[in-house]
């Protein structure tokens, strides 16, 4: 078996034409132009490659874009007020702060200070216990990525074993969440789990974002298992890799997600529908009161 190449940048141009159309309808309709915020603390290399693809992605689609490039140094209260300015600023439908933080800044209460309604990361507690409670407001980005993917490739996740490699709180935890919703049935598996094989090879569906190149070989994959790889590893040589063994694990799955090219250009995808979303709610809000 050779299993199918989901192609993720296919679908999130699919998605992306999709987001065109409706920022030209919201305007036409109603003069609003979405808004995102992105706030930038420091200069990780890494992470201004991704606001900057996310600033591309934005005007691609006629979101306006607004980037705060902030000193490594910055101090806690700086940052939080400019948070609670981009709150009360009615052009701005998101805000997110790109992570990882420098050391010193207290990232939960950065997080817990951005409006839940503009929170497009979802990643404010407020959302997340939504998400838990199955009142979603903002979907996390990466997993509502993969569940774009699945959808897109007519993958039912409705009663499969789902195993979720990775317990993070910006992928696995949401993840889990997600599919469960979906009605699959999830096992999350982390650093301590013992024997990973043994619940790999479980699963119809495995996701896996554990951020360890090439944990997940061939054996411990059921055949005609859909693999996710969520994981994006730069090499010494520079080369990018997931946490699957792309060649190996190929050989036995049904269908498997490439890194770079499968869920990487979703995140930045899930992040514009929901900026978009976040200003389709305002016009519904505002009709509503008039
Ligand atoms: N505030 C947030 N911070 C971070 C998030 C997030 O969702 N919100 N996720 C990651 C980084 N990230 C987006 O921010 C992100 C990572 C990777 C990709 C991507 O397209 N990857 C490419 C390959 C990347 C490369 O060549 O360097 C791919 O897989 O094809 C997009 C977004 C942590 N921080």
């Amino acid at each position: 078996m050779t299993a199918k190449i989901i192609d993720g940048r296919a679908v999130a141009d699919i998605i992306r034409t999709e987001c065109s159309v409706r920022v030209q309808r919201l305007e036409e309709k109603a003069g609003i132009r979405p808004g995102l915020a992105v706030i930038l603390v420091g200069g990780d290399p890494a992470s201004a490659v991704y606001v900057r693809n996310k600033i591309r992605a934005c005007e691609a689609v006629g979101i306006h874009s607004f980037t705060h490039r902030l000193a490594e140094t910055v101090e806690n209260d700086e940052l939080l007020g400019l948070i609670l300015r981009l709150n009360a600023d009615p052009s701005v439908h998101g805000i997110l702060v790109q992570l990882p933080l420098p050391a010193h800044i207290d990232m939960a209460r950065v997080l817990e200070t951005i409006a839940p309604s503009k929170d497009v990361d979802g990643f404010h507690l407020y959302n997340v216990g939504a998400l838990v409670t199955g009142n979603t407001v903002f979907s996390p980005c990466t997993p509502y990525g993969v569940v774009k993917l699945l959808e897109h490739e007519g993958i039912v996740v409705e009663g499969q074993n789902v195993v979720v490699v990775g317990a993070s709180n910006i992928v696995g935890k949401p993840m889990a969440l997600m599919l469960m919703a979906r009605d699959a049935t999830v096992a999350i598996c982390h650093a301590k789990t013992r024997d990973l094989a043994q619940f790999t090879i479980g699963a119809d569906i495995l996701v896996v974002a554990a951020g360890v190149p090439g944990l997940i070989t061939a054996p411990m994959v059921k055949r005609g298992a859909v693999v996710i790889d969520v994981g994006i590893n730069r090499l010494g040589n520079g080369k990018i890799v997931g946490d699957v063994d792309f060649v190996g694990v190929s050989r036995r799955a049904s269908h498997i997600t490439p890194v770079p090219g499968g869920v990487g250009p979703m995140t930045v995808t899930m992040l514009l529908v929901n900026t978009i979303e976040s200003a389709e709610r305002l016009h519904a809000m505002q009709r509503t009161a008039a």
